[in-house]
């Protein structure tokens, strides 16, 4: 009858701003999820979760030492889960700040766009005919600032004919990763975070690491031509996926990078779309 009491009297308690106060944990919570699941810190996860069960168990059936050693080192825990998802913490914080904010990095031209992917697809297709090896970034929300500053600066417009001649073996520029930024190449030669995660094969090396590494902490787009195969591989949300021919870059690309445009499309941008399109057909 007391625990009804406790419940009717919470309950009647809820306002406004408990709502609110709900809603803002819910979602903090589900990015979380999101963000958590299908990486390796969903084994992680699932583990707490057992061991967080065992309190409520072990209080109820007085198992005192169990009990007395999970609570006293529950405040340890939370330090040592901070530090151990601090990837995954650092990647929910960006996607709120990018949510919240819009940002001016991403192509916002559909025309420049379909350009400037054609350039990068056509210097990929070409640089993986001769095996030369490549890693070019299309840096999205996450600023690529610092890493660009490990590199030399190029600030120049994306062009095939620049980027296959960045990776020409033995120049300069060809070590290390091209970031572009929009529709120009900021810096080339940069260093990249390499990948913690050991369940990849062993049989990629460290340009292939460095991508998954980068795409770990970001949401960049990241191209890798194989030196050894001329395989052209796509890094993204700390996946790797191998093989690319021209014509499935090409579309995967444009389908990405389209989608990010049509998200970040204000409604008055959206509508004046729109009524141009009406406009060229109607005349
Ligand atoms: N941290 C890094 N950031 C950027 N580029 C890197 C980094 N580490 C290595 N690279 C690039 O990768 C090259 C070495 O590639 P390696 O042969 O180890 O990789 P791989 O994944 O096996 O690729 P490939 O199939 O082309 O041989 C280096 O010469 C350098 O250009």
């Amino acid at each position: 009858m007391e625990t009804l009491n406790t419940i009717l009297n919470t309950v009647r308690n809820i306002n406004i701003s408990s709502v609110i106060d709900i809603l803002i944990v819910a979602y903090l919570i589900y990015r979380m999820y999101k963000l958590i699941i299908e990486t390796r810190a969903e084994l992680l996860l699932r583990g707490i979760i057992l061991i967080l069960l065992l309190i409520p168990i072990s209080y109820i059936f007085n198992l005192t030492m169990v009990y007395t050693i999970i609570s006293k080192t529950i405040t340890i825990g939370v330090l040592t889960l901070v530090i151990i998802f601090q990837p995954e913490i650092r990647r929910m914080l960006e996607h709120i700040g990018r949510s919240a904010f819009s940002d001016r990095r991403v192509l916002r031209d559909t025309d420049i766009l379909t350009k400037v992917v054609n350039e990068i697809v056509a210097a990929m297709d070409n640089l993986s005919k001769t095996k030369t090896g490549a890693l070019i970034v299309i840096e999205q929300d996450t600023g690529l600032g610092d890493i660009s500053e490990t590199g030399i600066r190029i600030d120049a417009l994306v062009s095939t004919s620049l980027l296959e001649n960045i990776f020409v073996p033995n120049t300069p520029l060809h070590d290390g990763a091209t970031i572009i930024r929009g529709d120009r190449i900021m810096s080339s030669g940069c260093v990249l975070p390499l990948t913690t995660n050991k369940d990849i094969s062993k049989k990629l090396g460290t340009r292939h690491r460095a991508a998954l590494g980068l795409s770990e902490v970001s949401d960049s787009l990241i191209l890798i031509v194989s030196e050894e195969t001329g395989t052209i591989s796509l890094a993204l949300n700390g996946k790797l996926v191998r093989n690319y021919d021209r014509d499935r870059l090409q579309k995967i690309l444009v389908k990405i990078l389209t989608s990010k445009i049509q998200k970040k499309q204000t409604w008055k941008e959206r509508m004046d779309q729109w009524l141009s399109k009406k406009d060229r057909t109607s005349s």
